[in-house]
């Protein structure tokens, strides 16, 4: 039998240790949990993924602000606007949507907030951190950081003598993941755009993890029987047997095929997704107790 993880059950029970660890700090040190997203332009996606984002952030208690800004933004208005954000005692946790429209440097707006309230784990003292291994102090990305609780549920703490694949190399995703199952004992590959033979390289894997962002990509016969399988990629794709210009969601994972090789599965959506979110929570209230100095909690 297939397991097909249900990535809603288990983000509503890391949005309750939240909750609760949010409700808990508050109590002992007067202090709220705060989340600040900022978002530019007015990609629909993106302000879907983010207005998700302030409700949950509401669900747990945190006080959340959502800063919109125009496209045509300018580099130092948003640079001031993190720069308000990071001396803001208010504000745990910092987000900045991205990509960012053109020509904005999104890597020079990341770097520049402050690692403590880098809530996606890319800044480079964050990313530095996870490649070291110092999981205690830094922040570890949001998207991997759940994706390995699919992980961790379904192979234990240890994953020694188990091959990964990983295909993407993204700093979002790809090469933080790739660090936490390495720091796991895994023996990980990390496969991309110039890889060749890549469904053989897949078939290797014991535990499978797709970042591309092309529907459906990995098919039954590039997947190991018996692997687990965790697709993190989100796709819009026509569904005109749902009417005319309607679309739907489909993962960089053939589901239906490879579900009857697989022996665990994520969907999409309702996989990876949703972990994303509690995650990003996770890490807003990890940092608001490291800041008020209490031990954080663990997930
Ligand atoms: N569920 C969630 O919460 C999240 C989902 N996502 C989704 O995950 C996907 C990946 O996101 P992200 O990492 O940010 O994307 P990027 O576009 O930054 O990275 C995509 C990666 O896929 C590789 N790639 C592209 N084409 C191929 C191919 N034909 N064969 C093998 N590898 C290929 C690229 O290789 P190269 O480096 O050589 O170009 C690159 O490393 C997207 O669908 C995105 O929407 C992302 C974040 C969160
Ligand atoms: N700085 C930054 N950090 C991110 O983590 C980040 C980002 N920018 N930009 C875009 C990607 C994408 N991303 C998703 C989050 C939640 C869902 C999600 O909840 N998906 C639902 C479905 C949502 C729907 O129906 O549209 C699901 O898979 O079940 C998807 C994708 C975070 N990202």
């Amino acid at each position: 039998m297939t397991t097909v993880i249900d990535g809603k059950n288990v983000a509503a029970s890391v949005i309750q240790t939240v909750k609760s660890a949010t409700a808990a700090l508050e109590k002992s040190s007067g202090v709220t949990t705060g989340l600040a997203v900022v978002i530019v332009g007015d990609d629909p996606a993106s302000h879907a993924y983010v207005g998700s984002k302030g409700r949950m952030a509401k669900e747990c208690g945190f006080k959340s602000v959502q800063h919109t800004l125009p496209a045509e933004t300018k580099q130092e208005d948003l640079a001031a606007l993190v720069a308000t954000l990071n001396a803001d005692p208010s504000i745990h946790g910092i987000l900045v949507q991205l990509p960012l429209p053109k020509p904005l440097d999104s890597e020079a707006i990341i770097q520049s907030i402050l690692p403590e309230k880098d809530v996606d784990g890319l800044s480079v003292v964050n990313a530095g951190k996870l490649a070291t291994g110092d999981l205690k102090t830094g922040l570890v990305s949001c998207t991997p950081a759940g994706a390995m609780v699919f992980v961790r549920r379904t192979h234990g703490e240890d994953l020694s003598g188990l091959n990964a694949v990983v295909i993407g190399r993204s700093n979002l995703f790809g090469k933080p993941m790739a660090q936490l199952l390495l720091n796991a004992n895994a023996t990980v590959t990390i496969a991309h755009s110039r890889t060749k033979n890549l469904a053989e390289v897949c078939r290797n894997a014991d535990i499978l993890v797709a970042a591309v962002g092309r529907p459906e990509m990995v098919r039954a016969d590039w997947v190991k029987p018996g692997a687990t399988v965790i697709d993190v990629g989100i796709n819009r794709v026509a569904a005109p047997e749902r009417g005319e210009g309607r679309t739907r969601l489909v993962g960089d994972v053939a589901f239906e095929e490879v579900s009857a090789v697989a022996s665990t599965i994520t969907p999409v959506p309702g996989g990876v997704g949703p972990m994303t979110i509690a995650m990003l929570m996770a890490n807003t209230v990890i940092a608001a107790h490291r800041a008020a100095g209490q031990t954080p909690p663990q997930f």
